[in-house]
């Protein structure tokens, strides 16, 4: 597949209340900050990789790629990250993906993209399926193309910041991925415990 077309924007700009308002991305799991294994697992699928991070860039940069802030400074949501990456993505594709989540699929941005490609779409994002056949958006794990950061400016300046809001005015689908833990995430202390006890 060609990884020569992807930017992967690691999402790690959130308030994280309910961690107790510690950034998550640098919180250890299995022995090392979260965003690591988020790195890890999203780097053989994309071409290049930026930060979104809007405290403790300095230790964000530590890992060599640019470290991206919102340009709203209020904690506007994902959207907010997505537009930053857009606004710095020099490949056509950006694929964004939390760095809450790290078992991450590893076939995620090849499916994503064969989606997108065959059926000329402007987005897809990820959905799964969990045990009991139900289905859930992952929105967070986004693949667009680069051409869409207008259209998302001018949406997120009407006011709307909800991300499937968002993807009702484009040309979007949705790949389902049967892969249990993978887009399990971290928003509690009691979620990271479980985590770690997840084997993968
Ligand atoms: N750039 C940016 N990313 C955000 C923002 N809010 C959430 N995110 C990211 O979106 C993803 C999903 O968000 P959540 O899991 O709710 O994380 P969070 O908002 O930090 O946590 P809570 O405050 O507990 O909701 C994570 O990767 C966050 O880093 C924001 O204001 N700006
Ligand atoms: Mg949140």
């Amino acid at each position: 597949m060609s990884s020569q077309k992807i930017t992967g924007l690691i999402l790690a700009g959130g308030r994280a209340q309910r961690m107790g308002g510690i950034d998550k991305g640098l919180i250890p799991f299995r022995g090392k900050p979260l965003i690591e294994s988020a790195i890890e697992r999203l780097k053989p699928q994309v071409d290049t990789i930026l930060i979104n991070a809007n405290r403790n860039i300095t230790k964000y940069a530590h890992y060599g790629y640019p470290v991206i802030m919102d340009e709203t400074p209020d904690f506007s949501g994902p959207l907010a990250g997505f537009s930053i990456g857009l606004k710095h993505c020099a490949t056509p594709y950006l694929l964004t993906s939390p760095c809450d989540s790290p078992l991450l699929p590893l076939d995620l941005a090849e499916r994503m993209l064969t989606k997108l490609e065959a059926e000329n779409l402007d987005l897809v994002y990820a959905s799964s399926e969990e045990v009991n056949g139900k289905v859930w958006a992952q929105p967070v794990f986004c693949l667009m193309r680069n051409t869409l950061e207008h259209l998302l400016n001018d949406f997120l300046s009407k006011g709307d910041l909800k991300i499937d809001h968002w993807f009702k005015e484009v040309f979007s689908g949705t790949v389902v991925f049967n892969a249990p833990h993978a887009f399990a995430n971290v928003n509690t202390p009691q979620e990271l415990d479980a985590l770690e006890k997840i084997s993968s």
